[in-house]
């Protein structure tokens, strides 16, 4: 188990079964390893403590200032300095080699078509838990591949755009299901990955305000041929019932961000009470009944969403997806990466 984290049921794994040893840990199995005769996938990694991936590094040029991680924190985090050295700069240098690495393959195909050469944007799928950090991590990422020194383009969307309506979900008798895989119109977000893949000109994708707790009527979000698009919601790693392409399927790399459940747990009721004196005293706040409840009550509140629906949500559709990740970011109790999973290639 991966830091108390139930064990993932026993599936294969696209590269299960081929990596047995994982080289470079001294216990010799990665701190996830599945039960003795399941058909986990974490053998397929390379487990990395963070002092051993920070030396990754290399040269990588330290692009952010304090001022810079200052304006990138989100509601409540204390992302430091030593986290964007450590964690953020060797990934930095990997998905420049990946990129680079990407776009010449690109090359080849159009030249072997006779085609000029345009390299499709490339993509990077973000997955975890609800509360486990994946909007601060992907801002982070943003900013940090921004700063490339061939200045990228870099577009974060989110696939909470992409959940049905309100008035649908209601419909549908889904409130309590949002962020299950029925509550997303995915026909609608495969579309938007393979246009954007294809390289079209404009492609809108549809916005969520966590105020209204609903889709944004008449908001779009436009991309417009990103040199990367990091992609990140709780769903970007799952199969989708039925249909003939995954997300992943445009995909060149992804990440799994993952932390210990208590911990998950903690951040969302911690953010929940900070949003109780936020946001939730506007008066558009869906969540605005709230907002004067006593601590207690609100913890409460916030404890009986956790478990009712997020929690369900990461075990059964969230956390089985891990090990289809490249790269697995495992947090401690203070946010702070503490061990990483690479994928072996
Ligand atoms: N690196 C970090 N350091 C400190 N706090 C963080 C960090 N990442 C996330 N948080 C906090 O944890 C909570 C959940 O993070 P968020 O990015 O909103 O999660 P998600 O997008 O996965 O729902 C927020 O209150 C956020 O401020
Ligand atoms: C809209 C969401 C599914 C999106 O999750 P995210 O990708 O931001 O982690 C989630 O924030 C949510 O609303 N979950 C339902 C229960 C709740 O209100 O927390």
């Amino acid at each position: 188990m991966l830091h108390g984290t139930p064990p993932l049921p026993g599936r294969p794994s696209p590269a299960g079964g081929l990596a047995r040893t994982i080289p470079g840990i001294s216990q010799g199995v990665p701190a996830g390893a599945p039960a003795s005769g399941s058909a986990g996938g974490q053998a397929a990694y390379r487990v990395f403590p963070r002092a051993e991936w920070a030396e990754l590094r290399a040269n990588t040029p330290l692009s952010l200032s304090d001022d810079d991680i200052a304006g990138l924190r989100g509601l409540t985090e204390r992302l430091s300095m030593a986290e964007v050295v450590d964690v953020f700069l060797p990934l930095s240098r990997l998905l420049n080699l990946q990129v680079a690495a990407a776009r010449g393959l690109g090359v080849v195909q159009d030249t072997f078509l006779g085609r000029p050469v345009v390299p499709p944007p490339y993509i990077i799928g973000i997955a975890g838990s609800v509360a486990v950090g994946k909007s601060t991590f992907a801002r982070v990422l943003q900013a940090i591949l921004a700063r490339w020194p061939d200045h990228p383009k870099v577009e974060l969307v989110t696939t909470d755009g992409f959940l049905y309506p309100t008035r649908v979900l209601e419909e549908r008798g889904l409130m309590q299901r949002k962020g299950f895989p029925e509550s997303y119109d995915l026909r609608r977000m495969i579309a938007f990955l393979s246009a954007v893949k294809a390289g079209e000109p404009e492609v809108a994708a549809p916005v969520y305000s966590h105020l209204t707790y609903d889709i944004m009527p008449g908001r779009q979000q436009i991309v417009r041929r990103p040199d990367i698009l990091i992609f990140e919601g709780l769903n970007v790693l799952q199969p989708s019932a039925g249909a003939p392409l995954l997300a992943s399927d445009f995909f060149d790399f992804s990440v799994y961000v993952d932390a210990e459940e208590r911990h998950i747990a903690e951040w969302y009721i911690q953010r929940f009470l900070l949003l109780q004196r936020t946001a939730f005293q506007k008066p558009d706040s869906y969540f605005q009944r709230y907002k004067d409840l006593p601590e207690a009550e609100a913890v409460a509140v916030a404890q009986n969403i956790w478990r009712q629906i997020n929690l369900v949500n990461l075990h059964e559709n969230i956390q089985p997806t891990r090990e289809r990740a490249r790269l697995v970011l495992h947090k401690g109790a203070d946010h702070s990466v503490d061990e990483i999973w690479l994928r072996r290639m």
